[in-house]
């Protein structure tokens, strides 16, 4: 049994993963009691791992190998010490054991020009731009949350909007909140007095 949540922050390119997951692991580290939260970085796991088949030029992109990918994943979040609070870092859930993941927190932004503004200040060519703003109308990392781990009244996935800089603070609030009413719930039991026996 895990004593802190595993939480995948998941979303299109751009929306603000790795901002919202910086700001949520300061939080945590500065929080009293102090959250024991570890940020698990699937962008840097595919290339230190080599968890891919080369690189895309025409894409711009890696070729992520999933199968190798989930291997490397299961060793951390699964096989490792299994007290959990990792805080997952990646634009998708696809792959993921649902019994892995507690939440599934999927930033939206919805303002059309802000995403290409982001994407576009990477120097990212127009095809590949124009292919994630598609995925961010139609929803499509939310669509495969829901797929695997319910619908949000069921808890377990929660849309959050990610367009001005208030939105990282605020987000990253609201996981920090969620982690400790999941610790409220599921974490280990004290006798009341906080010693735990
Ligand atoms: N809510 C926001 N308000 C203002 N700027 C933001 C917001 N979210 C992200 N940004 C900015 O957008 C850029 C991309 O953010 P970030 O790298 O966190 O996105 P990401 O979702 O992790 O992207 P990727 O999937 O490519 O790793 C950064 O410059 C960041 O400062």
């Amino acid at each position: 049994m895990r004593s802190l949540p595993n939480i995948i922050v998941a979303g299109t390119p751009g929306v603000g993963k790795t901002t919202t997951c910086a700001q949520l692991l300061s939080l945590a580290a500065q929080a009293s009691p102090r959250v024991e939260l570890r940020h698990l970085s699937i962008n840097e796991i595919v290339k230190e791992r080599e968890c891919h088949s080369g690189y895309d030029e025409e894409l711009q992109t890696l070729m992520v190998d999933d199968d190798k990918l989930m291997d490397e994943v299961e060793k951390e979040i699964a096989d490792g010490d299994g007290a959990g609070g990792w805080i997952i870092d990646w634009h998708s859930t696809a792959g993921f054991a649902v019994r892995w993941v507690d939440l599934v927190v999927v930033l939206r932004c919805d303002e059309t020009s802000v995403l290409y503004d982001r994407l576009s200040s990477r120097g990212y060519k127009d095809e590949k731009i124009q292919e994630n703003m598609d995925a961010e109308i139609f929803g499509v990392v939310s669509e495969e949350a829901r797929d695997g781990w319910g619908e949000p009244e069921d808890g377990r996935v929660v849309e959050l909007k990610s367009v001005e800089p208030d939105d990282i603070e605020e987000n990253a609030e609201r996981i920090l909140q969620w982690v400790r009413n999941w610790i409220q719930d599921h974490g280990p039991k004290t006798n009341g007095n906080g010693n735990g026996d």
